[in-house]
């Protein structure tokens, strides 16, 4: 499935006519034979966050390194505030931050040392007067890099990647190995970064961290994106579920005639449709006329889990590795 998957600005609407920051269109990468990207498109304008969801070795890692410039695409258009990123990486990277999902700072500096380096060999940009503080790692500045803790490493990571003010913002996992309490602050944070008009891709596969905070999302599974939208659009890709207890007596063929597939299993009625408010209506319609008591009524669109469970378990693409 090839879509270009442009988003509209939901916090800034005064970026929504703005250029794509970040943009990729059948996008192809290869390690020898192995097609590891198959024909990705996707585009992020200034102000937005785009969440990028995949199984295991879907292909996300290597879409976000070879955007980020690291590599070279083996096909497809792709351009990060409008130049190649590979070719003009050395252009870009005063713009563009990165928190990769393996840092490889000295662990005899301390986190306030690795700071001043980083902000050194980046001067020229100005950015937040206390990025330590803002990742809340103030308390630790004097601890060497060695001695911080997975999740306190991350955060440092993200301290580093904003102290810039980039306009274009890489994250691949950012908040894996975080508690709680910091991932929620990471949120606000990214969330304040995309107000001022940062672009962010960022890699998870923490669902709940996509549902909040991406304007647009796309799920990857074996190269390519099998799905893709802002999270109610992906959500109604997928058959939502009416749910609900039937008087006992009620046989299969004195149902309405839904639109969604129906099972019937004793007195437990579920439909799965993509027409959920029309076959509700006439679920209850149906009751009413025939004065029956439906017990443990639910209707709900599909979760972001199961649209991920329902990619995964389908052989959406047959490409050229026989996968
Ligand atoms: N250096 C490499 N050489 C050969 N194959 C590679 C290399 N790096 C990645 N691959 C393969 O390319 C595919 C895509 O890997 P990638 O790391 O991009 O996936 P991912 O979606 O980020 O996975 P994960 O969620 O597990 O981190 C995988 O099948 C992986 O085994």
């Amino acid at each position: 499935m090839t879509r270009t998957h442009t988003v509209s600005s939901r916090r800034n609407p005064e970026l929504a006519g703005a250029r794509p920051a970040i943009h990729a269109s059948g996008l192809r990468c290869r390690y020898g034979d192995y097609l590891a990207v198959d024909g990705v498109d996707l585009s992020v304008r200034p102000g937005e966050l785009f969440a990028l969801l995949g199984t295991n070795g879907a292909g996300k890692t290597t879409t976000v390194e070879t955007l980020e410039g690291h590599r070279r695409a083996d096909a497809g258009d792709i351009s990060v505030l409008g130049r190649d990123p590979y070719r003009h990486r050395r252009q870009l990277a005063g713009q563009v931050s990165m928190v990769l999902q393996e840092s490889g700072f000295t662990a005899n500096l301390t986190a306030a040392e690795t700071l001043r380096l980083w902000r050194h060999l980046n001067r020229g940009r100005t950015g937040p007067a206390d990025p330590l503080a803002d990742v809340d790692l103030s308390h630790r500045a004097d601890v060497r890099v060695g001695q911080l803790s997975g999740g306190e490493r991350r955060r440092l990571d993200l301290a580093l990647a904003i102290s810039t003010a980039p306009s274009v913002l890489f994250l691949d996992e950012p908040t894996t190995g975080m508690d709680p309490t910091s991932r929620e602050r990471t949120w606000a944070l990214l969330r304040n970064l995309v107000d001022s008009g940062c672009a962010v891709l960022l890699t998870t596969h923490y669902l709940e961290e996509a549902e909040e905070l991406a304007d647009h999302l796309a799920i990857m599974h074996k190269g390519r994106v099998a799905v893709a939208g802002t999270v109610a659009q992906v959500a109604a890709s997928h058959a939502a579920k009416i749910g609900c207890a039937l008087p006992a007596a009620i046989d299969a063929a004195s149902l309405p005639r839904f639109d969604g597939d129906v099972s019937l299993m004793d007195d437990a009625l579920t439909v799965r449709t993509t027409r959920l408010q029309a076959d509700l209506h006439l679920l209850l319609n149906w009751a009413n006329d025939n004065r029956l008591d439906l017990g443990q009524l639910t209707a709900a669109e599909a979760s972001l889990r199961e649209v991920f469970a329902a990619v995964q378990a389908t052989d959406i693409t047959t490409d050229t590795n026989g996968r």
